[in-house]
């Protein structure tokens, strides 16, 4: 019995040691395993939304119509010039005031008349239409005696027109009988040749023609853009080719197409660049025969920028070997106080300024008139 007493407690015994044993080992907690292969990324189970179908939304639409481009109104030619009369003197001021002051001097003595064509030379009318304009003022203002400043201005006036030479013909010519009237617009790089076309083809739309651009200037991508603008404001089409492209192929592309369209007039645009006078003359000599297989080139408008002043003379002689120029277009003149050049590159070239630009505003090109020009210099110094 004794011995079965002891055994019993021994078993307790071993039974306690065992459980103790075991209880806090399970309870400390447990390292980390290591990583036997790369824990899977599970995408998020999308929730499953179990949707009844529901029929897509009738949306009749209706077609969008194209957008209809704005046309344009342009102004009336009659009498921009004198509209744009004060811009001219504004920028003319010192030129037409300077000669006023001196001719209203008491005296008109030999220093009087020097500075007087000083004063001529320096607005860029040109030594020898100034030599002989002053000649013959000096010559009438001594056949008068003492002539007022209000006489001496009306002759100044009279001498600066007759230095115009207003019995030029100054007409545009852009109508042709039985097809489109083709006019050529040549020049130096940023004379202004572009914006002269559109300007000129609203020039003429103003006057009820159709017109129809050719982008020529295929060395400037820009051109054919700028061109399609001006054109799309007054609905004219633009005809274009592939940047780089032959210019004499867009040149007769344009003239076939305003045939084929009926319009009255086509407008050429051509780059000029004045790389040497044997490129030059050579492609606008290819664009105008090219062209002449449709029929005759009816105007080619030399554009000159005014503010080049007497250099710009050099590089326009260079233009009028090249082509037969017809009329000269003066651009930029509210851009320079020397309104003198006008005179000057009509004595030159002997050819007519039939335009003038005066801003860059779509309706800035007035036609040319010597008489307006002439009190438009002189204005506001009476
Ligand atoms: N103030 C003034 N700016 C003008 C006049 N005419 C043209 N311009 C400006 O002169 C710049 C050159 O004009 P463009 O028509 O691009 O000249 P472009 O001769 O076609 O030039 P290229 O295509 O490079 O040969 C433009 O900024 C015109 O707005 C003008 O009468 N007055």
């Amino acid at each position: 019995m004794e011995y079965v007493v002891i055994a019993v407690v021994l078993l307790i015994l071993a039974i306690g040691g065992a459980v103790a044993y075991v209880v806090p080992r399970r309870s400390r907690p447990l390292p980390p395993a290591a990583p036997s292969t790369p824990p899977a990324v599970e995408e998020p189970a999308a929730p499953v939304v179990v949707e009844e179908p529901t029929a897509p939304p009738v949306i009749v639409e209706e077609p969008a119509a194209p957008p209809v481009p704005q046309l344009e109104t342009p102004e009336p030619t009659a009498g921009r010039l004198v509209r744009l009369r004060a811009r001219l003197s504004r920028s003319q001021n010192l030129f037409g005031k300077g000669l006023l002051a001196l001719l209203s001097r008491d005296k008109l003595d030999d220093d009087t008349w020097d500075e007087i064509e000083e004063t001529l030379i320096g607005a860029d009318v040109g030594v020898e239409p100034t030599t002989e304009l002053v000649g013959r003022l000096r010559e009438r203002s001594r056949v008068l005696g003492t002539a007022s400043a209000t006489e001496l201005r009306a002759l100044l006036a009279e001498e600066l027109t007759t230095a115009l030479d207003p019995g030029m013909d100054r007409s545009l010519a852009s109508t042709a009988e039985g097809r489109p009237a083709v006019l050529l617009v040549v020049g130096v790089n940023g004379s202004g040749k572009t914006t002269t076309c559109g300007k000129i083809a609203r020039v003429l739309v103003a006057d009820g023609r159709t017109v129809l651009l050719g982008a020529a200037d295929t060395f400037r991508a820009a051109a054919a853009d700028q061109l399609e603008t001006w054109g799309s404001r007054v609905g004219a089409e633009v005809v274009r080719g592939p940047e780089e492209g032959d210019p004499a192929a867009v040149a007769f592309d344009a003239v076939k197409r305003g045939k084929e369209t009926g319009v009255d007039a086509v407008l050429i645009d051509t780059a000029g660049r004045l790389q040497n006078k044997v490129g030059l003359m050579d492609e606008l000599g290819k664009v105008k025969r090219v062209i002449e297989r449709h029929g005759p080139v009816d105007e080619t408008l030399l554009v000159l920028d005014a503010t080049t002043g007497q250099n710009g003379l050099t590089q326009a002689k260079v233009f009028t070997e090249a082509v037969n120029v017809t009329g000269v277009v003066l651009t930029k003149l509210d851009g320079t106080a020397k309104g003198g050049i006008v005179i000057a590159v009509q004595r030159n070239l002997g050819i007519p300024v039939k335009l003038v630009g005066l801003g860059e505003g779509p309706d800035d090109l007035a036609p040319f008139d010597p008489g307006q020009f002439v009190e438009a210099l002189l204005a506001g110094a009476a």
